[in-house]
């Protein structure tokens, strides 16, 4: 896919995985669309990015992916109706939004945030994208976890979210929505990096929190530009639809193949 030009919608952009995919689509010459359900961070991304890239070609809104209502123009429907008022079209949609959290009662949060949100935003992307509902058809890159490929003790909640997040998309990329719509749907499944939500793991989110915390400290970080790197790989390359991308420090980019029977 050629990005110059293109409409992209990033959630979670304020900081982190999100931002740095928004700040790729945007030097890749898209239009973007970031949404944040922290405000004030949100606010300075976007007063940074406007100065570099020009108000034209970048919108905040705030927006909670787990809002599953219409109500006060804080959803997820509200956010795609307002970029596609704003740019005319939507062609590349990123699930990215995400938090941590093992305990009663933040683990129902997490399961709302990270499976509902990313449901609710891949379905949205379906009807917006694809060719026999009006769009130009594009590309989902949902974001799932290394984690997700294999287990961790310390953090089952959130691994079993992205988990959910790994079939989702590479059951949709077969379904006859994205199929016969011109949509592919991919899944990036990035080892550690250096953002808030790993420093954030503590006593409060997390069973063993020194456990966890040596676990994070013997693993390699990536930093949000090299995960953003393989993000890109995933929206441009064409030939890629449910394609299982995982990144890390220390192997980079690995395509993985997930080959389990029915019978
Ligand atoms: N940092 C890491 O090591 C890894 C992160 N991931 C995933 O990458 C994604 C981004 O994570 P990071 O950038 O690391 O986290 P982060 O905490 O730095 O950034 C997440 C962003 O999402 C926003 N957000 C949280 N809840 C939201 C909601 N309900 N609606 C809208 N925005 C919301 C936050 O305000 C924040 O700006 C998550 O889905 C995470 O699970 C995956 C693998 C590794
Ligand atoms: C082997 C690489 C695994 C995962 C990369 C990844 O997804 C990193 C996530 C970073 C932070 C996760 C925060 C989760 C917070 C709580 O749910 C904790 O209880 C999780 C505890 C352990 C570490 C996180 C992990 O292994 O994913």
């Amino acid at each position: 896919m050629q990005v110059e030009g293109k409409v992209a919608l990033v959630t979670g952009g304020a900081e982190g995985l999100g931002r740095a995919f928004t700040e790729a689509l945007l030097e890749a010459g898209a239009k973007v669309c970031f949404c944040d359900v922290n405000t004030e961070q949100g606010e300075s991304t976007y007063t940074v990015l406007k100065s570099k890239y020009g108000s034209d070609r970048v919108i905040f809104q705030k927006c909670d992916v787990s809002n599953q209502t219409e109500m006060e123009g804080k959803s997820l429907n509200y956010l795609f109706r307002c970029t596609k008022e704003t740019f005319g079209n939507i062609d590349i949609v990123c699930n990215n939004a995400g938090i941590g959290g093992e305990k009663p009662p933040l683990w129902g949060k997490v399961v709302d945030v990270n499976v509902k949100g990313c449901i609710c935003g891949t379905l949205l992307a379906l009807d917006y994208l694809s060719t026999e509902k009006g769009g130009s058809g594009g590309v989902i890159v949902n974001i799932s976890s290394a984690g997700a490929l294999n287990i961790n003790p310390y953090g089952p909640v959130y691994l079993a979210t992205k988990s959910a997040i790994l079939s989702l998309s590479r059951s949709f990329a077969q379904n006859p929505l994205a199929c016969s719509g011109g949509v592919r749907v991919n899944v990036l499944c990035p080892s550690f990096a250096e953002t808030s939500l790993v420093r954030n793991i503590s006593e409060q989110n997390t069973y063993d929190v020194n456990v966890a915390r040596k676990f994070v400290e013997h693993t390699p970080s990536m930093s949000p530009k090299d995960v953003a790197e393989a993000f890109m790989e995933l929206v441009v390359d064409e030939s890629k639809n449910g394609a299982v991308l995982k990144c890390s420090k220390e192997k980079g980019k690995q395509y993985c193949t997930i080959n389990v029977t029915y019978s």
